[in-house]
Formats: structure tokens, C-alpha cells, sequence
């Protein structure tokens, strides 16, 4: 007869020993497993990435009904184990079921620390652990603005990244000087507050939480300095701890976690535990990988396998926000007796230090690229001595200047094959190959399907292809099809093209037709389907106000004090007294406590009240300089031949020219542009969306160049001899652009993926380039000034009010007023 093996947590650290064990020994146990929530076996990783919308629901769970009912295990979820009789053997459930074993594992997890702080009940305070959690914030993101997150660790980060994606306004309050100060030295962890700055998030660091504000529900935190935050949610990431209780009062050793020895045995005969409940050698984890390698040796264990025991793991973690690349394990601070090797590259925003201690990396802390990490753990997990040859880590063995890495596929390739490329899952580099090799794998997901490897944050997708195609070279990797966010499994070509075969008009209209697994879509999917039905219908399309992005909502950018900034159109950069003395008298009248020149060259006022917008707006009687905008930014110019000796063309009339035409134009992501009068280039052309150059008889005109995080230099495109041809040509260009970039992608990255080649395949006849200039006119013509439209027209006045309302006690805007607001004028 089998013996009865039952389980207390249906989580990952369980339910992966569970995995294991059939593998191993399929026929041993007759299993039952006992869940408190009322869900199979999910992702609790990836909570991240359905708050993000890049993934849904749907997608994170990871063992569905089928799994159990296929594999003979007997599910109870929705029930807690209430007590366990280790002398009669059996657990007790608070639905009364009394469950004999002959083995137990308590696989129990964490709770999230909450801070007993006056107020801590009111409605609107919660953690970020379940599934339940999650749904809240998506839920309290529709009908509130503020949110405020009280711990910045990643828990908190990944917190707060997620509500910005779903257009909430936050503040991440920390305790301490910087922020993941547990994984990040002092130099990364800036590098990152900057980084998340410049997402929109805001940070109030030594901040000691005194009580939370509010009636019923929560209306801000108040401070020991006695300071206030308003807020409409709070969600508390201050850590975790094992949650023990159960065990604690069946009379099971406990200290800070459920004590255990090296094979996962607690203080009690047949009863074992695993994952973040288990305290092993005085240490808790809260990570997966190594808690997956606790359920294997538990796993060999009761499946009658010889093993060594468990002897601790070596931690990493990587923050899963996106366009964010950290990396830290191990002792990542030096101190006496280490030694560090650093690089640091504030151009590149790249900083990469590796801690020796007697010659064997002990530690690293990676930002901006983190392509060595998975060599950096490996070497760290091995104990190698590098004494004598330390730079090879990052330099490989020639040593390379400039602390630049080799192509992904390079370093992929040179992998050892123990080399864990996927730490959460635990999967080694051979697994892959062998995957790839031996079980034809020709995609990242065929890999994910076979080894599970980038099936849980995906951090290591990357890698994982790396080495897909290092194995198999790129020519045989399939194409992989990605959805446009969790919410679909089509394309962006897929969408574009269904939206004009069947004439789809908005964004409910998309999500419902194309049967959308969310039917809300998310903060991903939503502003992407109300640019591309612009683009595609320019005349018909009303813009949605509520599935733009904060900043375009409320026509101006939020500031990390929650305060805006303004900042009217001045074409090519030239002003004149009038607009000078205009501003200057606004910024008097509303206390501008910043007035700056932008590196585009016009003047942002800073530090606006969100109510005085409008009023400013009246007052500059100004045109937007859609500083906010997916749309066209600024036009750039030199003084060119009107003043400057060297000037061969009129540089500002051709940027000011540009301007006029293409102000207010939707774009995929921003665009800037800029006009130099001679090569010597003054107006930094060549690192621009669009850059014109004057030359002898002429311009040339440079494509897809981008000065931000990653420089890159633009690529001549063609010489032309009039401005009516730089006009035409840029005009056909942006519409290329606009016609066939996915939504949210810079020039410099769209250049990169359809190949510039194509690019000019596609502009260079003359029909079709008039073809794409009649469509972009088109657009051209519905557009209007979005700060005039709210000034004049009431509705659009009352919908901006709405849903630019600063506390959400004063109600959420409905839909049906952000669609009143109409075609164009939105940021462009
Ligand atoms: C948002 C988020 C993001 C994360 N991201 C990462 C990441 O990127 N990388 C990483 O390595 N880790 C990450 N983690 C941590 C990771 O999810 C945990 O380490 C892992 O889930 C722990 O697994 P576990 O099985 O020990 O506990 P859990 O997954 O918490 O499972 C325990 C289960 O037991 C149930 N339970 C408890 N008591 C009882 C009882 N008496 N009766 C019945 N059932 C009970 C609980 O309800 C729970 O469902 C993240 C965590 C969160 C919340
Ligand atoms: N990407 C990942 O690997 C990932 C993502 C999310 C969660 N997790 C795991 O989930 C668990 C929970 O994450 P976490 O970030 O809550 O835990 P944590 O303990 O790593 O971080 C908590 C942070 O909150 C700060 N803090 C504590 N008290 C505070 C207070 N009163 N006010 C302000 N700040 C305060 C701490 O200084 C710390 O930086 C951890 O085990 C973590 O490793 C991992
Ligand atoms: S780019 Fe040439 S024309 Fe323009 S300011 Fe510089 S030197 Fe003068
Ligand atoms: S490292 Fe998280 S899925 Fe691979």
C-alpha cells in the first residue's frame, strides 16, 4: 500500500518538491496537498508582471486543475490547516477534515511584514504577496490617483514600477539613505533611484512612517518629522517572515523560521519542511532558486535517493522592472580583507563591481548591463581562485578596453555548461543545449516547455536565447510571435491589421472583437490601440484620454515633488521679447519656483500647482511644447547662415519650418529633431530622431540617432538640394515610422529591428514618398492645440478636471467623459 504523503502550502517551494518527487518516484505516495488560497499552483514571481501588464492572470499559473487531477494528488485550496496531532498523525483543516499522513511537509511561505502603525486597518492599506493583492491595486488604479509605497526593496520597486504602469501616481517611502540598500551599494543604488526617477517614480527616503491618515478609508501617511503624503493606497513591502505559527503551537522547533536540518527534517519524526517557512543553519530565504534546491534534496529524500543534504545557497536577485537592469549577489559591499574591481560608465549609466575575497569572487553588484551575471554567479558558487587573472570576469581573457563585453552570443557561448542560466527554475546551460540538441527546441518558448527556464520572471530569456542561438545559429531559430501584452496573444502586426480589415474604431471595440483574455486591456495594451486606431483612422478616431499615459492626460509632466512642469512651443529655439516678458510675468504671477532652458532649447517653467495649469496655459496664450507627448518634441537649430560665418543654408528657418508642419504630430514613442547650418554641426544633428545637416548645395538628412541612455549615431538617409525636398522627405519618413513602428519604440530601436535598408527601400520613389506624405497631411490637418481645446470647450475642461483630479476622494473620472475628449488634441 502507498504511503500518505500529505502537504500544508500549494506554493512554489511545495509544489516544485512535489514535481521532483514524481519524477523520482511516482508511485510511492498517495499525496494530498492543502492550499489556503483558492487558486492551483501560480507564479507568485510574476505578480510583478501582471501589475506591469505584461503578463495576465491566466498566464502565471503554473500546475492547472489537470495537473493534480493527471498526477493523483487530492487538492483541497480554499482551506487551512489548523492543527497538526503528531501523535495520531494527522492535520486538521478549518473545514473540520481531519487528514492522516505517514509524512508531512510544511511548505507554509512567508507573511508580509506589516508595520503596526496607527490607522494600519483603514480600507486601501494592503501588502503585495497574493493574487488577491494584485487584483486590489489593478481595481484601486481605476479609481484613484495616489499611491504610496512604504518600503524600497524590491518587493516595493516592482510595486511601484507596476502602479506607475497603471497611471497611478507614487511615492516609494524608505527608511533609509538608498534604496535596496540589502542587494545595492551606495553607487547602484543611485544609478537605479535615477533610473526610476526618470520612470516617474517618486522617492521620500529616511522617512520613519508615524500613522496613516484618513476616515474609513486611507488619505495619506503622516511622518515622525511631521510631515504628510496624500495617498489613496499604501501597500506595505517592508519585508517578510516565515510563517511559522502552525508549526509553533503543534510543538515544532521554531526560531525565526520552522528549524530544520540538512535534509529538511524539522524537530519532529516524518514531519519536514520546505521553502520560506524553513530555517536552515540560522537563515531564512526569500528567493526561489534556492528554495528549489531545498525541495530537491527533500525530494531525493522521501523518494528513497541517496543525497548530500542541503549546505545553503549562494543568493541573487535581479529588480524585474522594466528598462531596469540590475544584478546583485553575494557580499556585494567590500570592505577589509576584500578587494573590488569597478567600472563604472556614467555615459552608458553602466556600473559593474566584483568583490574577491583571497581571489575568489564573493560577491557583485551589476547596473545598466548585467550580460555577465550568470558567469558572475557561477564563479561565485564555484569557489574558483582568480588570484592574479580578477579582470577576466569582466574583461574575458585578452582583457578588452573600456570594460565593453562581448555580443550576448559570444559570452553565450563561451558558458561553461554547469553554469546556471536560469536561477529561478535552477536550469544549467547543459539542460538547454541538450533541450536544443536532443529535443529539437528551436525557440525560447519550446526551451521554457521543456526546462522551464525564463518560465518564471524571465529575466534569463535573453541568455536563453543567447545560447539558442549560439547552438543552433540564428538562421534555424523560429521567429517568435509575442503578444502586445499579457491581455493577447497577437501581434502588434496582428491588431494593426485586424483594426483595418474590420474596421475596428476603439479600443473596447479591439479588446472585445480580438476577445482579449482582460477585458480592460491594461496600461500596456490600451495607450498602444488608442495610437495605432489614430493612426490608422486620423479622421474618425476620438482620441481616449483616459488610455493615455499621466503625463499626457494632464498635458504636462509630473515632477518627483508631484508638482508639473510647463513649457510652451518656441519654434527652432527663436523667441522674442513679447514671449519673453509673457513668460516671465506668468512665472511671477503663479510663484514658478524654476524657470530652466531646456536642452531642446526653450524654457521650462517647474514646480506648477496641477491647479494652476489651465490658468497658465490662458495666461502664456502659447502653444504646447508637448513635453509630455509621444508626438514631436522639439526642432533643434544652430544660428546657420543668417549670423554664424561658417553657416551655409538658413538652418533656423528650415528647423522652424519643421516644426510648424510636423508640431503636434502622434508618434510610436517621442521624436526629436534638429537643423544644423554647416557640418561642424552645432545643433548635435547626428544623435537625433531626424537630423538635417547643411551642406555645399545642400542637406543631408541623418535617421534613427538617439542621445539618451544609449547613444547612438544617426544614419545618413539621403542629400537633398531644396527645403521643400528636406520637408517631403522627413514628412515620408515620420509616416514610415509612425505606419510601421510598435508602439512605445524609439526611432533608433525600430531603425535597428526593420533595418535601415528597408527603411530607405520603402521612401525611395518618388510616388511613394507623396504617398506617405498625402497620409501624414491628413493627420496633419485634424490636429489642434490640446492646452486651447480644454481652454475652450467646457466638456474637454470638465473631463481634464476629472481625470486630473489630484485625491481620488473627489471620485474617478468616468470613461465616458475622458472619450468626450476629442481627436488631436490629445498630446498628438
Ligand atoms: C510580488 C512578488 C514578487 C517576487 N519576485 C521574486 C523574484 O523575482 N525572484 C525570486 O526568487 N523570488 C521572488 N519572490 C519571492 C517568491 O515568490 C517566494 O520566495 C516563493 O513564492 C516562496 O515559495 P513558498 O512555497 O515557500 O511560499 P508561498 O509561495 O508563499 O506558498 C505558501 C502557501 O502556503 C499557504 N499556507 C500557509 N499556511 C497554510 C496553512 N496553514 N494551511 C494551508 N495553506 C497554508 C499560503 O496561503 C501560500 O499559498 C516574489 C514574491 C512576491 C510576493
Ligand atoms: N526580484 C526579486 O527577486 C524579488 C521581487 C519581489 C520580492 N522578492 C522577495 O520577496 C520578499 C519581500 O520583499 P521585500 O522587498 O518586502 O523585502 P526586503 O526585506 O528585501 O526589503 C524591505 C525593504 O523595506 C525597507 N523598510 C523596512 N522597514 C521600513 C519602514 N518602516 N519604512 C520604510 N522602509 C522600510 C527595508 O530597508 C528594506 O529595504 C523578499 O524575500 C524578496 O527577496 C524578490
Ligand atoms: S553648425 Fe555651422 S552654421 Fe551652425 S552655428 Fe555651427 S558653425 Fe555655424
Ligand atoms: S531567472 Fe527567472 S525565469 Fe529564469
Amino acid at each position: 500500500m502507498k504511503q500518505r504523503l500529505v502537504m500544508i502550502g500549494n506554493g512554489m517551494a511545495g509544489v516544485s518538491f512535489v514535481e521532483q518527487l514524481l519524477k523520482l518516484n511516482p508511485n510511492r505516495y498517495e499525496i494530498t496537498i492543502i492550499g489556503a488560497e483558492p487558486y492551483p499552483n501560480y507564479n507568485r514571481i510574476m505578480l510583478s508582471s501582471v501589475l506591469a501588464g505584461d503578463a495576465s492572470m491566466q498566464d502565471i499559473i503554473l500546475n492547472d486543475w489537470d495537473w493534480y487531477r493527471d498526477n493523483h494528488i487530492t487538492l483541497h485550496t480554499g482551506e487551512t490547516v489548523t492543527k497538526i496531532d503528531s501523535a495520531a498523525k494527522e492535520v486538521v483543516t478549518d473545514k473540520d477534515a481531519a487528514i492522516p499522513y505517514d509524512e508531512l511537509v510544511l511548505a507554509t511561505g512567508s507573511l508580509p511584514y506589516m508595520l503596526s502603525l496607527p490607522g494600519a486597518d483603514k480600507e486601501g492599506v494592503i501588502a503585495f504577496r497574493d493574487i488577491k493583492d494584485c487584483e486590489t491595486m489593478i481595481e484601486t488604479a481605476k479609481h484613484y490617483r495616489k499611491a504610496i509605497v512604504i518600503g524600497g526593496g524590491l518587493l516595493g520597486l516592482e510595486a511601484a514600477s507596476g502602479l506607475i504602469h497603471l497611471n497611478m501616481e507614487v511615492s516609494v517611502v524608505h527608511k533609509h539613505a538608498h534604496i535596496m540598500e540589502r542587494q545595492l551599494d551606495a553607487t547602484a543604488s543611485f544609478m537605479l533611484q535615477e533610473e526610476l526617477e526618470r520612470q516617474g517614480m517618486r522617492f521620500l527616503l529616511q522617512k520613519q512612517s508615524d500613522s496613516i491618515l484618513g476616515d474609513a478609508r486611507v488619505r495619506g501617511l503622516r511622518f515622525q518629522d511631521g510631515t504628510e503624503e496624500l495617498a489613496d493606497l499604501i501597500v506595505m513591502a517592508v519585508g517578510i517572515r516565515p510563517n511559522v505559527q502552525l508549526a509553533k503551537k503543534s510543538g515544532i522547533e521554531v526560531n525565526r523560521g520552522i528549524v530544520v536540518d540538512d535534509y529538511m527534517q524539522t524537530s519532529e519524526a516524518n514531519i519536514y519542511a520546505v521553502g520560506e517557512c524553513v530555517e536552515h543553519r540560522a537563515t531564512t530565504i526569500g528567493l526561489v532558486a534556492p528554495l528549489y534546491e531545498q525541495g530537491a534534496v527533500l525530494a531525493k529524500k522521501l523518494a528513497g535517493v541517496t543525497v548530500d543534504g542541503y549546505k545553503g545557497s549562494v543568493v541573487s536577485t535581479k529588480l524585474k522592472v522594466s528598462g531596469v537592469h540590475v544584478f546583485s549577489a553575494g557580499r556585494y559591499e567590500d570592505g577589509p580583507g576584500t578587494k573590488a574591481l569597478r567600472v563604472q560608465d556614467d555615459l552608458e549609466g553602466v556600473y559593474k563591481k566584483i568583490v574577491f575575497d583571497h581571489g575568489k569572487v564573493v560577491g557583485a553588484v551589476l547596473f545598466g548591463d548585467t550580460s555577465e551575471s550568470s558567469k558572475v554567479y557561477a564563479a561565485i558558487r564555484s569557489g574558483e581562485d582568480y588570484t592574479g587573472r580578477e579582470k577576466e570576469i569582466l574583461f574575458g581573457g585578452a582583457g578588452s578596453p573600456g570594460g565593453r563585453s562581448a555580443s550576448p552570443i559570444d559570452l553565450a557561448a563561451a558558458m561553461s555548461g554547469d553554469e546556471i542560466v536560469c536561477g529561478c527554475n535552477g536550469v544549467a546551460k547543459d539542460t538547454i543545449v541538450s533541450a536544443i540538441m536532443e529535443r529539437g527546441c528551436v525557440s525560447v518558448g519550446e526551451i521554457k516547455a521543456c526546462t522551464k527556464a525564463s518560465g518564471s520572471c524571465g529575466t534569463c530569456k535573453p541568455v536563453v536565447e543567447a545560447i539558442l542561438t549560439a547552438t543552433i545559429g540564428s538562421e534555424q531559430v523560429a521567429p517568435v510571435k509575442e503578444g502586445i501584452c499579457g491581455c493577447t496573444s497577437l501581434t502588434r502586426d496582428d491588431v494593426v491589421e485586424a483594426i483595418r480589415r474590420m474596421r475596428l474604431t476603439t479600443t473596447k471595440e479591439v479588446m472585445h472583437v480580438l476577445e482579449w483574455n482582460n477585458p480592460e486591456g491594461c496600461s500596456k495594451c490600451r495607450p498602444a490601440l488608442n495610437y495605432y486606431i489614430g493612426m490608422i483612422y486620423p479622421k474618425e478616431h476620438e482620441d481616449e484620454l483616459e488610455s493615455r499615459f499621466v503625463n499626457e492626460r494632464n498635458h504636462a509632466n509630473i515632477q518627483k515633488d508631484g508638482t508639473f512642469s510647463v513649457v510652451p512651443r518656441i519654434y527652432g529655439g527663436v523667441t522674442t521679447p513679447e514671449d519673453l516678458k509673457k513668460i516671465a510675468t506668468v512665472a511671477e504671477k503663479y510663484h514658478v519656483p524654476l524657470v530652466k532652458i531646456t536642452g531642446g532649447q526653450r524654457i521650462d517653467l517647474l514646480g506648477v500647482k496641477k491647479e494652476d495649469l489651465p490658468n497658465m496655459w490662458k495666461d502664456l496664450n502659447m502653444p504646447s511644447g508637448y513635453a509630455y507627448g509621444k508626438a514631436l518634441r522639439t526642432v533643434k537649430t544652430c544660428v546657420g547662415n543668417t549670423f554664424c560665418r561658417f553657416g551655409t543654408q538658413d538652418a533656423i528657418k528650415m528647423g522652424i519650418d519643421l516644426e510648424k508642419k510636423f508640431e503636434r504630430l502622434n508618434t510610436p514613442h517621442k521624436v526629436k529633431l534638429a537643423v544644423s547650418g554647416c557640418p561642424r554641426n552645432c545643433a548635435e544633428a547626428t544623435i537625433k530622431d531626424l537630423g538635417v545637416v547643411a551642406i555645399d548645395g545642400g542637406w543631408e538628412l541623418y535617421v534613427a540617432g538617439n542621445g539618451g541612455m544609449r547613444v547612438r549615431a544617426a544614419d545618413l538617409l539621403t542629400k537633398v538640394k531644396t527645403e521643400e525636398e528636406v520637408l517631403k522627405w522627413t514628412g515620408a519618413y515620420l509616416q514610415y515610422y509612425r505606419e510601421t513602428a510598435n508602439f512605445g519604440e524609439r526611432t533608433s530601436e525600430w531603425s535597428l529591428r526593420v533595418g535601415l535598408e528597408t527603411i530607405k527601400k520603402a521612401l525611395a520613389t518618388q510616388e511613394d514618398r507623396d504617398a506617405l506624405n498625402a497620409r501624414i497631411d491628413v493627420t496633419l490637418g485634424q490636429t489642434q492645440d490640446p492646452w486651447k481645446q480644454i481652454l475652450e470647450n467646457e466638456d474637454l475642461r470638465n473631463a481634464f478636471d476629472a481625470l486630473t483630479a489630484p485625491v481620488s476622494s473627489e471620485a474617478a473620472a468616468s470613461s465616458e467623459s475622458g472619450a468626450a475628449y476629442k481627436k488631436g488634441g490629445g498630446q498628438g
